[in-house]
């Protein structure tokens, strides 16, 4: 583990374990500072864990600091009886009816967007000595994915397709490419939490928080003021205010919070993956594209209900968030000691952390023959059926899963349906192949963007 962060980036540990002990053992240990950590290497006790015994593995068990740092303070990290009343008030914002009334602005902001590249394209093309017109694809997919999730959750115009030094766009990547602190400090927080809180230890950077409680507030005020109701994310959040156990500004801009970064970081980062595969394997990509011609010439425009029929480029962006899952770990923390069935009355104990490593299973060569290989085949219906369910977990599992999944997923098939429409991805002379990833990073990124040469078709 103290390689992360220098020479490995965080799934390379796990991947190690899971592939020396798995088959062996349902479970691998370690301890991290004071905290017995447990790693899971068998899918039937990562079943039970995520899904069936799930009430005593609710938790993650993150630090937080609700008093000094409140955004902290957001579903993701909140546990115990304050996750599942969030969890319940927050569970309508992406129902069927709100996607679809979403659906038109993805559109709307991903033809803007398609512009967007077009210039790009043009631009890196004027000055290209070789012909290839090299475009750092990652960031303009970001931009995309913040002005969606904007506009979509809380009506706001972040303008980051318009601007790139947009104040969102540019807080949010300063942010995202900086810690506050260190490993050391942040595996103290982890292992003491309540002393942590104590020092007034904070996770964001002062210049973040203050820029997220400020466009929040400004927001909420603007609503209140005009007496705007829309319907979305922002909506539902203000209306708690009222409820007999009502939300107060710092919670409800925690959740404001995790909702705009989470909506934008996942979503771009594995659409990047997707081209980046896409640009070398130009067989799919070409079949891709033709579902989508043939689709759209069927619907005549680029409807909610043309989208849903987009099965191969679904199964494309599933085999992407395999190879390239953004959370390469999920972790739940265990509430009271845990007999672990079919062991020789081994437990967890309470409070011991455990990990369940998604892509380690992701890249295992029994559940997934030549893991390395982009193949989308691997998610037709019928592949899908022979597998146990939890051998893909991009968006985790149970109860505690990704709350956003639907939207991500409907944000990234429109942004990959329209680039594939109007351009040809192909790897450009700076390429690196293999990718390299981000070592210091929790979530899985590439190193420094993703640069495809870009071609209109
Ligand atoms: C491709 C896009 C996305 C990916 C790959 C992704 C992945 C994940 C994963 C792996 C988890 C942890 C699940 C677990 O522990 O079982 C998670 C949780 C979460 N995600 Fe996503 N996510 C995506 C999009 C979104 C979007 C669009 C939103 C909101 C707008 C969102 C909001 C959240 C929140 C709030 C949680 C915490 C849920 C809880 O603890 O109750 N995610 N996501």
């Amino acid at each position: 583990m103290d390689k992360v962060g220098k020479t490995q980036s965080l799934r390379d540990p796990f991947r190690e374990l899971y592939n020396t002990f798995k088959g062996k053992e349902k479970f691998g240990g370690f301890y991290v500072g004071m905290r017995q950590t447990a790693v899971l290497l068998d899918l039937d006790l990562i079943k039970l864990v995520m899904i069936k015994d799930f009430q005593n593995f609710a938790n993650r068990g993150n630090y937080y600091n609700e008093q000094d740092d409140p955004l902290m303070a957001h579903l993701f990290n909140l546990d115990g009886q304050k996750w599942r009343n969030m969890r319940t008030k927050l569970t309508p914002t992406f129902t069927s009816l709100k996607m679809h009334h979403m659906y038109p602005t993805i559109v709307e902001i991903g033809d803007r967007f398609i512009n967007l590249m077009n210039e790009e394209m043009l631009k890196a093309r004027a000055v290209s000595n070789n012909g290839e017109a090299a475009v750092e694809v990652k960031d303009l997919l970001a931009r995309f994915t913040t002005d969606v999730i904007g506009s979509c959750a809380f009506g706001l115009d972040c303008n980051s397709l318009k601007d790139p030094n947009a104040e969102f766009r540019s807080v949010s990547r300063r942010m995202l490419a900086q810690r506050r602190h260190g490993p050391i400090a942040m595996s103290f927080m982890g292992t003491y939490p309540n002393l942590a809180r104590k020092l007034h230890m904070k996770f964001l950077p002062d210049y973040a928080a203050e820029f997220y409680l400020r466009v929040i507030k400004e927001s909420i005020d603007h609503r209140d003021k005009n007496n705007i109701e829309r319907g979305d994310f922002l909506n539902l959040v203000m209306e708690m205010r009222e409820a007999v156990d009502g939300m107060t500004f710092n919670q409800i801009a925690a959740q404001c919070f995790v909702f705009l970064l989470a909506g934008f970081e996942t979503s771009s980062s594995t659409m990047g993956f997707a081209l980046y595969e896409l640009a070398l394997n130009q067989d799919v990509q070409e079949k891709a594209r033709q579902e989508v011609k043939e689709i759209l010439a069927k619907h005549g425009e680029f409807t909610y209900e043309a989208m849903k029929e987009l099965k191969y480029l679904q199964q494309v962006l599933y085999e992407t968030m395999r190879k390239w899952p953004i959370l390469p770990i999920l972790t739940r923390l265990t509430e009271k000691d845990y007999p672990v069935p079919g062991t020789n009355s081994q437990v967890f104990e309470a409070g011991t952390q455990l990990i369940i490593p998604a892509d380690a299973i992701h890249h295992d060569p029994e559940i997934y023959p030549d893991p390395e290989k982009f193949d989308p085949e691997r998610f037709s219906h019928d592949a899908v059926e022979k597998r146990h369910a939890m051998t893909w977990l991009p968006f985790g599992s149970g109860p505690r899963n990704c709350i956003g999944s639907r939207f991500g997923e409907m944000q990234s098939i429109v942004g990959l349906a329209l680039l594939l429409k109007k351009f040809k991805f192909l790897p450009a002379k700076e390429t690196p192949i293999p990718l390299q990833l981000n070592k210091k990073s929790f979530l899985l990124t590439s190193d420094s963007g993703i640069v495809l040469d870009v071609q209109s078709i």
